[in-house]
């Protein structure tokens, strides 16, 4: 088996991703792997600055996935695609299925615009592996609210993040092979053994 080269870690706020990218760095590193870990949007220093614009100014929603896509072709360009042309292994904290989610399902901007600025800003490369992390919104809000301040997304109202939700649920429809589906609502533990059962399952 090709064990998957560009993962990606996907998820409502507060679902847990960001908890478990460590641990799966060590795992991959501890097999002999050269591992890239990096987040969207972000990743180079002009996309970090996107990323504080998109976070925390008021915007127009087009806008903002036009700087979500914006702060991608970056992070492509500087960081993923040559990392995997020198056969490391990258794990992002998000990629394009977030747009999808956030500014499609949670915005509204239609999917066929975000179709359109996958294709023109990454070739339409989809990453080998999304491990989505699924939780209730309700639950995701409480572990948010205990854990740190808003910003404008994590500020949003549930019934968004259940529409973030269903775009993600989309998006997976639309590539069932890639998606690991991963319940969040457990303890770190059992999420941390489901993590790593479906890593193995994948080759890692
Ligand atoms: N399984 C779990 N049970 C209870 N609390 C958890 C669990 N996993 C993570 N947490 C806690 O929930 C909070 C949010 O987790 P984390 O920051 O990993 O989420 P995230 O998905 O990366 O969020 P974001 O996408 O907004 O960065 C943290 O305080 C974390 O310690
Ligand atoms: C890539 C991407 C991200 N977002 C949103 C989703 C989150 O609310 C933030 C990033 O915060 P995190 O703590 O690093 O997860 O940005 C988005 O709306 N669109 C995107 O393409």
């Amino acid at each position: 088996m090709n064990r998957p080269q560009f993962i990606s870690f996907e998820g409502i706020d507060g679902a847990g991703k960001s908890t478990h990218l460590a641990a799966t760095e060590a795992r991959l590193r501890a097999t002999g792997a050269t591992v890239v870990r990096t987040r969207e949007p972000g990743g180079t220093v002009l996309a970090e600055t996107l990323r504080e614009l998109v976070l925390h100014q008021r915007m127009d929603a087009l806008s903002e996935a036009l700087l979500v896509f914006a702060a991608r072709r970056e992070h492509w360009l500087d960081v993923v695609q040559p990392a995997l042309q020198r056969s490391e292994v990258v794990l992002c904290d998000r990629f394009a299925d977030a747009s999808f989610a956030y500014q499609g399902g949670g915005r509204g901007v239609a999917w066929e615009q975000l179709q359109v600025l996958e294709r023109w800003t990454v070739g339409g490369r989809t990453p080998d592996l999304t491990l989505w992390f699924t939780l209730d919104p309700a639950e995701a809000a409480r572990r948010r609210a205990a854990a740190r301040e808003a910003d404008r997304f994590e500020a949003q109202e549930l019934d968004f993040f259940h529409r973030v939700h269903a775009a993600y649920e989309r998006r997976r429809q639309e590539s069932p092979d890639r998606f690991e589906c991963i319940d969040a609502a457990p303890s770190v533990q059992a999420v941390g053994e489901q993590l790593a059962a479906a890593l193995q399952r994948r080759g890692w």
